[in-house]
């Protein structure tokens, strides 16, 4: 049974595939917070900006097969043209991304992404792997495409990881939730960051730039 929160056609926002069209596909839950606000502050990851309790959004809901899920998928990439393309997010999407849906969206013709926080193993054959590293937590993907850590996190400095295998060293400013002329400072200082480290790139959060989901 896979537990989906939210599902919706958009442009990835984030990373080295900003701006692709993609079929988002957000699972319910995380093994680093429960997502409920009162535990927020006692949370191994406390800065997130993503609702994924429950299947109450957009095209939410529970489903019993990878065949079921992966058509349901399809039915959101809207045009013949084009390789369709899936992100599997969350929450946290390795708890529930296994090996049959990687197959069943495989035989749907998509290529498959995934966004996760690097500490749970992963099923083989994932076409993208963005591995966004959080606090204290020990990073067991520790190979990928793409290395996309939010910054600054003082449990989580971008020397730790800079020498795992990953093809693309991304920093992602931290939308900070409540201070927001703190995020100005975010960025300002990921970029300093990016210019006297240039192994690192910038990652901006353009969905949130320009209004979409
Ligand atoms: C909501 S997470 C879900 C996937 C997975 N649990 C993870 O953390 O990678 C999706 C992406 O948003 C990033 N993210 C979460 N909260 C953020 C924030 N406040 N500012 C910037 N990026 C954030 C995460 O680091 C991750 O790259
Ligand atoms: N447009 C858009 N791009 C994204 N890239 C990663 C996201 C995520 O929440 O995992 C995300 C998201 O929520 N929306
Ligand atoms: S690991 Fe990902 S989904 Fe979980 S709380 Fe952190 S940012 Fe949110
Ligand atoms: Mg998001």
């Amino acid at each position: 049974m896979y537990s989906v929160k939210e599902m919706f056609y958009t442009l990835q926002g984030e990373g080295a595939h900003a701006g692709r069209p993609a079929v988002f596909c957000r699972f319910t839950g995380c093994n680093l917070w429960s997502g409920r606000e009162q535990d927020r502050a006692s949370a191994i990851c406390n800065f997130c900006d993503t609702d994924f309790i429950g299947t109450d959004g957009q095209n939410g809901g529970k489903f019993a097969t990878a065949e079921s899920l992966a058509n349901k998928i399809k039915s959101f990439w809207a045009t013949p043209e084009g390789t369709p393309y899936v992100v599997f997010t969350g929450g946290e999407p390795a708890l529930q991304l296994d090996k049959a849906l990687v197959m069943a969206m495989h035989a749907v013709g998509f290529e498959i992404a995934i966004e996760t926080n690097g500490t749970k193993p992963l099923p083989r054959n994932i076409d993208w792997i963005c591995v966004s590293p959080k606090s204290t937590t020990e990073v067991i993907i520790q190979k990928g495409n793409e290395l996309k850590l939010v910054y600054p996190q003082t449990d989580a400095m971008p020397e730790k990881f800079n020498a795992l295998q990953f093809d693309h060293f991304y920093l992602q400013p931290m939308d900070d939730l409540i201070d927001k002329p703190g995020q100005t400072n975010n960025t300002q200082d990921t970029i300093a960051y990016c210019l006297r480290h240039p192994q690192w790139k910038l990652s901006l959060q353009t969905h949130k730039i320009i209004g979409i989901d």
